[in-house]
């Protein structure tokens, strides 16, 4: 069990997080929110490599503040920008990750080696140089680096950009694994990868946590509130823009997915929501 109790930062004279208090039990925890929200900030703290200005985090009872040594070796973490030695190779580097989580026995190193490599799919670039790998590769090496050492809690910061449809759907796969007997926290702006891995989700805007609930009552945000219709061209012109949840020219006409408490246009006809329009209707609609 997580509990973070309180939590605030400030940068210099900016508050990027305001009293945090959640709690984060076993399972896939999303953690959503528009640029600047603080995920990384929340996350960073989470992982011990940055000190809050006020409250605490308790991890397995552990305090991050009272015993950062041992927290440490409950967590994993994949950082939203992950970089390496080059000249290292994942082999190499999963065995170095290995050795700070405390996994001293050779043989279960390499047993631990093995079965990460496999499941992110490197198997056959294990002795391989980092240097010569694209963007998505190396991802999933910090994504494999993440559960050395079998961690209670996994932090991952943005954990699928760079990864293509097939490596998301693996990762995807490996997430609803590894969630049965461990917490993994991951922050996205992909709702849609919220929506296929996560029950719980929190989000977070502009150091706020607007809402901690499940992914299905995020959705109920935007129940009744989302249309679909075709309306003649220049039509929407008159509309808010926080209203249009997207629109597709036809011919002279114009097909569009509107966000409203009332029927906006005669003939719109009103949609089940998508977490996005959850979403979306959160945060008070597409261009806040
Ligand atoms: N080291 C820093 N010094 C000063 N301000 C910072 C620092 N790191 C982050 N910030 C500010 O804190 C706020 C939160 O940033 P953070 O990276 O935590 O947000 P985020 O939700 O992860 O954003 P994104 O989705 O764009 O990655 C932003 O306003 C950012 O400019």
């Amino acid at each position: 069990m997580i509990e973070i109790r309180n939590l605030s930062k400030t940068y210099k004279q900016q508050k990027v997080l305001s009293s945090i208090n959640m709690r984060i039990s076993t399972g896939i925890f999303g953690l959503l929110g528009p640029n600047g929200a603080g995920k990384s900030t929340l996350m960073r703290i989470m992982a011990t490599l940055m000190k809050p200005t006020g409250g605490d985090i308790h991890i397995d009872s552990l305090s991050i503040l009272s015993h950062p040594e041992k927290v440490r070796r409950l967590i994993g973490y994949l950082p939203q920008h992950f970089h390496v030695y080059p000249q290292m190779s994942p082999k190499e580097i999963l065995d170095f990750v290995g050795v700070m989580k405390g996994v001293t026995n050779k043989k279960e190193r390499r047993e631990q080696i093995e079965h990460w490599l496999h499941e992110v799919n490197l198997t056959s670039k294990a002795n391989e140089k980092i240097k010569n790998f694209s963007h998505g590769m190396k991802q999933r090496v910090g994504i494999a680096q993440a559960f050395m050492g079998n961690p209670k809690l996994v932090i991952l910061d943005e954990p699928t950009v760079g990864l293509d449809p097939e490596e998301k759907l693996r990762f995807r796969n490996l997430l609803s694994k590894e969630g049965l007997n461990k917490s993994i926290l991951l922050s996205t702006h992909v709702v849609t990868d919220i929506e296929s891995s996560c029950y719980e989700i929190a989000v977070l805007k502009k150091g706020e946590l607007l809402l901690d609930a499940t992914v299905e009552e995020l959705k109920e945000l935007a129940c009744g509130k989302v249309w679909e219709g075709t309306v003649p061209s220049g039509y929407l012109d008159n509309m808010a823009e926080d209203t249009i949840l997207c629109s597709e020219h036809r011919g002279n006409t114009v097909h569009a997915r509107v966000l409203a408490d009332e029927k906006p246009f005669t003939g719109a006809t009103m949609l089940e929501p998508s977490l996005e329009d959850g979403y979306l209707a959160l945060l008070g609609g597409p261009s806040s």
